[in-house]
């Protein structure tokens, strides 16, 4: 097969490591396109909750990942993508901590992976992509020129997430984030398809104790983008 000439910037690691907030500034600087696969696990979960599907129906699963009826509207700098499905705006309702806990439950399905893997390639469009994940460089894009591993602490995550949600208006415990984080880590990390690992090409970023300009700089430096 030859080779995809639109590059492809990978930005992988576990939750709260700051790869969404490096990937949409990344994109906005090179005027790329981006995917965030994680909205797509995180919507699958929704839409079953709403159609009724447990995630023990892997078949349902299936289904509901095929159909999905989404859209990825762009919105003024420093804001989230607006994310809609079937006509519904549901940017907020996907970021909940129980949305993301959902999601990775219903990623564990090998078939609901296959179901999605096509619609992520298909965001490879010139002039590039910058797409985050857990799989992004190791199953998505293998041959992407650039693969990140992005990573902090546990504890760092989670303290980054309590200030998130904090300043959401969120009610929210660091002890039970910390725990949430482990938790998700270890599905994530441990699962038959497609686990949440380095790719053996990836250049591994701690971004622990540095700010999102640090780990920005280090990330464009990696990507030959500096
Ligand atoms: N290097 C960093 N230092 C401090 N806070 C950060 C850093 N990177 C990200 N954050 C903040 O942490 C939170 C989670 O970041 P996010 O990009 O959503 O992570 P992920 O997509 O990996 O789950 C956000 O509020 C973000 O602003
Ligand atoms: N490429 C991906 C992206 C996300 N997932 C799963 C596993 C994750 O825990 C959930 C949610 O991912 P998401 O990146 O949106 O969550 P975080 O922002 O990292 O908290 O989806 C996946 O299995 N593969």
């Amino acid at each position: 097969m030859a080779a995809n000439p639109v590059p492809v910037i990978t930005i992988d690691g576990p939750s709260g490591s700051g790869k969404g907030t490096v990937t949409q500034m990344l994109a906005r600087r090179l005027g790329w396109h981006l995917l965030d696969s994680g909205a797509l696990y995180r919507l699958t979960a929704l839409a079953a909750v709403r159609q009724g599907v447990s995630f023990d129906d892997h078949a349902g699963l299936v289904q509901v990942a095929a159909s999905l009826d989404v859209r990825f509207e762009p919105t003024p700098a420093g804001e989230p993508v607006r994310v809609v499905l079937s006509g519904e705006d549901v940017t907020r309702e996907i970021r909940t901590e129980a949305a993301g806990d959902n999601a990775s439950k219903v990623a564990v399905v090998p078939a609901v992976r296959e179901a999605l893997l096509q619609r992520q390639r298909d965001f490879r469009q010139a002039p590039g992509l910058v797409a985050d994940g857990r799989d992004m460089g190791t199953v998505i894009f293998p041959d992407a020129p650039t693969k990140i591993f992005l990573t902090a602490s546990a504890e760092e995550r989670a303290e980054r997430r309590y200030r998130q949600l904090k300043e959401a208006g969120h009610d929210v415990k660091i002890d039970a984030l910390l725990d949430e984080i482990r938790a998700r880590d270890d599905r994530d990390m441990n699962r038959s398809a497609a686990p949440l690992k380095p790719a053996d090409d990836a250049q591994v970023i701690d971004s622990t104790g540095l700010s999102i300009e640090e780990v920005l700089e280090k990330v464009m430096a990696a990507s030959g983008q500096a």
